[in-house]
C-alpha cells in the first residue's frame, strides 16, 4: 500500500437491528478521483462519516499515509457534508474564513484563502451576501470553498454535484481534478452516474453496506458478460435460437443486444447471423456505468 492512501479498513456500522456497513473496505490512491456509487440508502454517507470522524464504527478502521485518522489528521482532510453545514445567517467570506481558523489558519492565510476560493468558485460578488441569501448552487460553491480553504491533504465529498448547473459542475470538476493532480485522494459520492463515468479514475459500486465491485469502468466491464450489438434487417424471431448460451437483453427493430454466457463463440453467433442476409452491425457493446451499476442492483433483488 503506498503512503499517501486513504484507506477505508472493514468498517462495520449497525443502527439497532439495522446493518447500514458491513465490513466496508476500499482505498482511494493520491492523486485519484474516486467515485463512490450505491442505491439510497446503500451506506455512503455513512461511510463518509466515518471516514471523516464525525461518526463512530462499529469496528474497523480508516487509515490515512498508514496511520488511523485521529484528531490531527482529521484537519488535513476537507469534509462536504450531505447535509451542508453551513451558517445561514453569517457572510460568504467572513464563514470561510471562520472556518479556515477552526482548522488552524491564521486570519491573513484565511483571509488570503476565502479570497482566492471565491474568486475561483465565481462567488466574488457574493463575498458580503449571508449565505442563506444565496440559490442552492451557490450555497453548493460556498460549501466546495469550505472543503478547501484549509488546503487539505484529501477530499471527502458528499454528493458534491447534486442540484448544480452544467458550468457549476464544470467548475466543481476543474477544481476537484485539480486537486486530484496535486496528489491528493478525492472521494465523491454521486448517483449522476455518467458524470462518474466520464470524470473518475475508479469506481466503488456498494450494496447493503459492502463493496461489490472496485476498479476503472473498463475493470468493472471486465467482469460483466461479453454483449453484442447485431443489425440484421432480414432476420426472423428466432434467428439465434439454435445457438445455446445467447440470451436476447434488447431489441430495437433490427437492432438486437445479445449477452453470450462464458465460453460461447461470437463467431457461431455471426454465421448464424449472415445467414439471414445482410449484417449492417456486429460489435460489442460496452455497457456504460449506468448499466452495470443495475446489475448489481438487481442481483440484490435476486438474492
Ligand atoms: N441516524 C440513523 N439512525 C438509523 N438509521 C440510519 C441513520 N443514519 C443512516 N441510517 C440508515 O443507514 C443506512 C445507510 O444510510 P446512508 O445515509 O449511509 O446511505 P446513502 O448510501 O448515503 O444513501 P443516499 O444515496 O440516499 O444518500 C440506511 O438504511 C439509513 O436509513
Amino acid at each position: 500500500m503506498t503512503e499517501a492512501t486513504l484507506e477505508i479498513d472493514r468498517l462495520s456500522k449497525r443502527y439497532g437491528e439495522l446493518v447500514a456497513l458491513n465490513e466496508m473496505t476500499f482505498d482511494v490512491r493520491s492523486g485519484e478521483l474516486f467515485g463512490f456509487v450505491g442505491s439510497n440508502g446503500a451506506g455512503k454517507t455513512t461511510t463518509m462519516r466515518i471516514a471523516m470522524g464525525v461518526l463512530a464504527t462499529d469496528s474497523g478502521e480508516v487509515r490515512w499515509q498508514g496511520r488511523p485518522v485521529d484528531f490531527d489528521t482529521r484537519r488535513k482532510i476537507g469534509y462536504m457534508p450531505s447535509e451542508r453545514g453551513l451558517y445561514p445567517k453569517m457572510k460568504v467570506h467572513d464563514q470561510l474564513v471562520y472556518l479556515g481558523e477552526l482548522h488552524g489558519m491564521v486570519a491573513a492565510d484565511a483571509r488570503r484563502a476565502a479570497d482566492e476560493w471565491t474568486e475561483r468558485l465565481g462567488l466574488a460578488e457574493r463575498r458580503k451576501d449571508e449565505v442563506q441569501k444565496l440559490s442552492l448552487g451557490n450555497q453548493q460553491r460556498v460549501q466546495l470553498a469550505a472543503a478547501l480553504i484549509h488546503d487539505p491533504e484529501v477530499l471527502i465529498l458528499d454528493e458534491p454535484f447534486s442540484g448544480l448547473d452544467p458550468m457549476a459542475v464544470d467548475v466543481m470538476s476543474s477544481v476537484l481534478r485539480e486537486k486530484a493532480s496535486a496528489g491528493a485522494p478525492v472521494i465523491f459520492s454521486s448517483h449522476q452516474l455518467e458524470l462518474v463515468e466520464r470524470f473518475c479514475d475508479r469506481v466503488g459500486i456498494i450494496r447493503s453496506g459492502e463493496m461489490v465491485a472496485c476498479g476503472t469502468v473498463d475493470e468493472l466491464r471486465g467482469d460483466a458478460a461479453l454483449r453484442i450489438r447485431i443489425d440484421v434487417p432480414s432476420a426472423q424471431p428466432g434467428w439465434n435460437d439454435a445457438i445455446a448460451g445467447v440470451r436476447l437483453i434488447e431489441q430495437t427493430g433490427s437492432v438486437h443486444v445479445v449477452e453470450l454466457s462464458p465460453g460461447v463463440d461470437d463467431q457461431r453467433l455471426l454465421a448464424a447471423a449472415l445467414a439471414t442476409g445482410p449484417v449492417r452491425e456486429f460489435s460489442p457493446h460496452r455497457p456504460a456505468l449506468t448499466e452495470l451499476f443495475r446489475n448489481v442492483v438487481s442481483q440484490e433483488v435476486a438474492q
